[in-house]
């Protein structure tokens, strides 16, 4: 790891010489961050609760932080379970170099490309990114968000909190913004997650590979943000069914949904029913697949591994989960691919964001979504 750290490093250097004096192209990757050690749980926790995007609650500036209190024990718990603590920072560093490195070749034009973070709820946030990006003199930016699928409470949070940021002063007001919004049924997204259900397909005998059913599991969402038209649950479906015709339907399949939280309605079914009602329809494999975050979290490293497989398991499933995307070179390329294809389409169009980012769920009552969606089809900056 180290030294593919040091290569990433050694060519980012080296590309940077070559255009010495040019300013990057930044590449903002955006996405909610995970406590790096077990200690920074709670302010991870605070900073998510205190999120009006994500939950609104009553009260929230004081509501939040008592949650986050109640609540960080378990979670504590759950980071120290897989490890000591969140591993995204690491993959979204990884990813975000070696897309940066392929970019530079992909599309020359707008060399030199640096990737840079920017979380939601833990460090890097917004405000630090941007003083980063001043520092390296940026006028040219892509708000690349690193969840393929849109929701309005993931990527939306994150867009909102860029313009209240470039709001404030925080982010430079020169720079020209454009936007990467979804990228759910990308060609290259769904051949790195077919890989990984393939590799997980072949830990099984070759007689009972055809009969195992594969379960994919996404975050669940509560009813209400669905029933305000929100895009996710759809947007995961077509990802879901791009990677079945790219695996040539050979295995019966699912969409179930994970981690809910709290007492209200959440999009079903829930994955641990739906292991538990496999098992008693009499099915002895199944292959559990990530398919809404692309980089291991305590879903995957404790709801899946430790809890859903381990009950699985006990109800005589053989189950294998298939590896999140992390550090897979046809991830990264994926990645590079749909950055390249962006810049092409920009350059031609000077289009800041897609169709489909315009338009706000029907049901909608967040003004900010407005503004951020008037903000960014200027471009931001303005
Ligand atoms: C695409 C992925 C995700 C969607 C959509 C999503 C929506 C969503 N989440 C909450 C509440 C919580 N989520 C929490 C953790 C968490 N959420 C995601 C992803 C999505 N959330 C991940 C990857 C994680 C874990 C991060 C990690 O490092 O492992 C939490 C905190 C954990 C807990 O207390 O259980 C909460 C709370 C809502 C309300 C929501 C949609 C509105
Ligand atoms: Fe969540
Ligand atoms: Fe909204």
């Amino acid at each position: 790891m180290l030294h593919t750290s040091n290569l990433f490093t050694r060519s980012l250097t080296r590309s940077l010489a070559t255009h010495a004096g040019k300013s990057p192209t930044a590449i903002v990757m955006m996405n909610m961050g995970g406590p790096e050690t077990v200690p920074e749980t709670h302010d991870f926790l605070k900073n998510l609760f205190l999120d009006g995007d994500l939950i609104p609650l009553p009260f929230q500036r004081w509501s939040a932080p008592y949650i986050a209190k109640r609540r960080t024990p378990q979670i504590e718990q759950q980071y120290t379970d897989i490890g000591g603590g969140s591993p995204i920072l690491r993959y979204t560093r990884l990813q975000g170099e070696g897309m940066a490195r392929l970019l530079d070749e992909l599309h020359p034009e707008t060399a030199p490309h640096k990737a840079y973070v920017a979380f939601r709820y833990v460090r890097p946030m917004t405000t630090e990114t941007a003083r980063e990006m001043k520092a390296d003199g940026v006028k040219r930016a892509i708000a690349f968000t690193q969840y393929p699928q849109y929701s309005c409470s993931t990527t939306g949070s994150s867009l909102n909190e860029l313009f209240r940021k470039a709001k404030s002063g925080d982010v430079d007001s020169d720079i020209e913004w454009s936007v990467i919004d979804r990228w759910g049924t990308h060609p290259g997204f769904i051949e790195a997650v077919a890989q990984n259900i393939e590799k997980a397909l072949a830990k099984f005998s070759p007689e009972t590979r055809k009969d195992a059913v594969i379960l994919f599991s996404a975050h669940s969402l509560p009813m209400s943000v669905v029933n305000r038209g929100d895009p996710y649950i759809l947007e995961v479906a077509a990802s879901v069914s791009a990677v079945m015709d790219r695996l040539k339907n050979a295995n019966p399949y699912r969409l179930v949904w994970q981690s809910q939280v709290g007492p209200s309605a959440w999009m079903g079914m829930q994955t641990g029913a739906a292991l538990k009602g496999l098992a008693r329809l009499g099915k002895k494999q199944v292959v559990i697949v990530p398919i809404a975050f692309t980089s291991d979290h305590i879903e995957t490293l404790y709801e899946i591994d430790l809890e859903y497989a381990k009950e699985a398991r006990e109800h005589g499933i053989e189950v294998h989960r298939a590896d999140s995307l992390n550090d897979s070179p046809v991830f990264i390329r994926a990645l590079a691919d749909i950055a390249t294809q962006h810049l092409r389409e920009y350059s031609q169009t000077k289009r800041p964001v897609s169709v489909q980012l315009g338009l706000r769920c029907p049901g909608c009552t967040n003004a900010t979504c407005q503004q951020q969606k008037t903000w960014l089809a200027k471009g931001g900056g303005q």
